[in-house]
């Protein structure tokens, strides 16, 4: 960390008004926050709220060169609690570790700001709201005017996955639920996808002489990549093991009771966003997949109904929901076009598709959602809850 002089905390607040708050922004160099800057300047958020930049490596060096942003300004340090505790709202996408180690310090502090957060680690607490707008606006609504003052975004696959079906939880149709997911490697972060990529080159390398001569022996092509994928020379510093030409059927730590983290997730976090308590909690569970992708999550849902609704019907509740839903029509060449990590990529469209009615019973479906999980999945909750908070949208 480098040191520098305390900034003049004064500074930091004249020009804030009922429409222009100052805020300030932690973690906007990683890749979850280099994803929100990008849709700040796309949407014109800098013009909204006056943006006070912290780094954790670099207090003191330029700000980001971005429209409405003034290039004057300086770096603060993002562990200075005077600085942070002089500003009414903070958000950051820094990550978990900031999170533990930086807030309570600042409410210890006294502080009594607005903490926006894309970390899981005040999700679950009683004290805060999960974001997500398009479904829970309400909610949100409702913490706000009593006092909510964490605000944080949820879990990549639990937010992509009610963007795309929030409308048949909003109705009240789902009994019950459950997912299998086929999760990103962003999801793990920047180096992640670094190593995913490398390992599809060192696959390609092995076998690169073979690809070119049609004729070659198939199986001699996979005995070697499977030899390259057990002898230890890729690089799984990250994963582990390698995931390229592979998979791996285990997301976040071990819970201990053959559940893993992600996993949990999907039910608690649902329910919270959704407001369910008590009897009114829906059982949703899942099995959480890491695979070759790139940014985008995928899930397929099994969904029982408490009742026999036509898949018309279903089809419109969801297409209806919201407006960045794209429903796929039930067949191979939309599916193959429109449902796909590579389709979805770049983009807040939640495709949703291949809704039908399973053998089991009438109140039995599947469907399948795909979601950019730096955007709905990490980013864009928490850029609107910021919206929300400086009275901006
Ligand atoms: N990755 C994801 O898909 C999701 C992430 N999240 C949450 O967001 C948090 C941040 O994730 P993510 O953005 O992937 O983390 P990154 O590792 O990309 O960035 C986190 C911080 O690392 C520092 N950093 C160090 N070296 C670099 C570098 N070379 N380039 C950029 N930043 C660097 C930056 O802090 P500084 O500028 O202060 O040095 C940056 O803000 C996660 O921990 C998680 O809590 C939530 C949902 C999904
Ligand atoms: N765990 C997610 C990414 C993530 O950061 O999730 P969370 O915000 O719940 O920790 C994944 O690996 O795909």
């Amino acid at each position: 960390m480098t040191s520098q002089a305390a900034p003049d905390t004064q500074t930091l607040k004249p020009a804030d008004t009922a429409a222009t708050q100052t805020v300030g922004l932690v973690g906007w160099r990683g890749m979850v926050g280099s994803v929100l800057l990008q849709r700040m300047v796309e949407e014109g958020d800098f013009a909204k709220i006056n943006p006070v930049f912290f780094s954790t490596s670099n207090a003191g060096g330029p700000v980001p060169a971005l429209p409405g942003v003034d290039p004057d300004d300086t770096l603060r340090d993002a562990f200075d609690i005077d600085t942070l505790a002089s500003l009414p709202i903070i958000l950051t996408t820094q990550g978990g570790d900031y999170t533990k180690e930086v807030y309570p310090r600042l409410r210890a502090a006294g502080w009594d700001g607005l903490w926006i957060d894309a970390a899981s680690t005040l999700r679950m607490e009683d004290s805060s709201i999960i974001v997500l707008d398009p479904v829970n606006r309400d909610v949100i609504d409702a913490g706000l005017a009593s006092g909510v003052k964490e605000f944080v975004g949820g879990n990549c696959t639990v937010s992509t996955m009610l963007m795309g079906l929030g409308g048949l939880f909003r109705r009240g149709l789902i009994e019950w639920g459950t997912s299998m997911t086929y999760q990103a490697a962003s999801g793990g972060g920047a180096r992640h996808m670094r190593e995913l990529l490398s390992g599809f080159g060192s696959l390609n390398d092995v076998v690169a002489e073979e690809l070119t001569d049609p004729s070659s022996a198939i199986l001699e092509i996979d005995r070697k990549v499977l030899t390259a994928q057990r002898d230890g020379s890729m690089d799984t510093t990250q994963f582990q093991v390698p995931l390229a030409g592979s998979l791996i059927p285990w997301i976040d730590s071990d819970l201990g009771n053959g559940t893993s983290r992600e996993e949990w997730k999907a039910g608690v976090e649902t329910n919270k966003i959704l407001g369910n308590t008590g009897e009114m909690v829906i059982p949703l569970d899942s099995l959480c997949v890491r695979i070759g992708a790139l940014r985008s999550h995928s899930q397929a849902l099994t969904l029982k109904l408490n009742q026999d609704v036509p898949v018309d019907e279903i089809e419109q509740i969801i297409a209806e929901d919201n407006q960045w839903v794209q429903l796929v029509p039930n067949t191979k060449e939309a599916t193959m076009e429109a449902l796909t990590p590579v389709a979805a990529s770049g983009s807040l469209t939640i495709p949703v598709g291949r809704v039908r009615k399973l053998a089991m019973g009438p109140e039995y479906i599947s469907a399948f959602t795909v979601g950019d999980q730096l955007l709905w999945g990490a980013a864009e909750p928490v850029r609107r809850m910021l919206l929300i908070a400086t009275g901006n949208l």
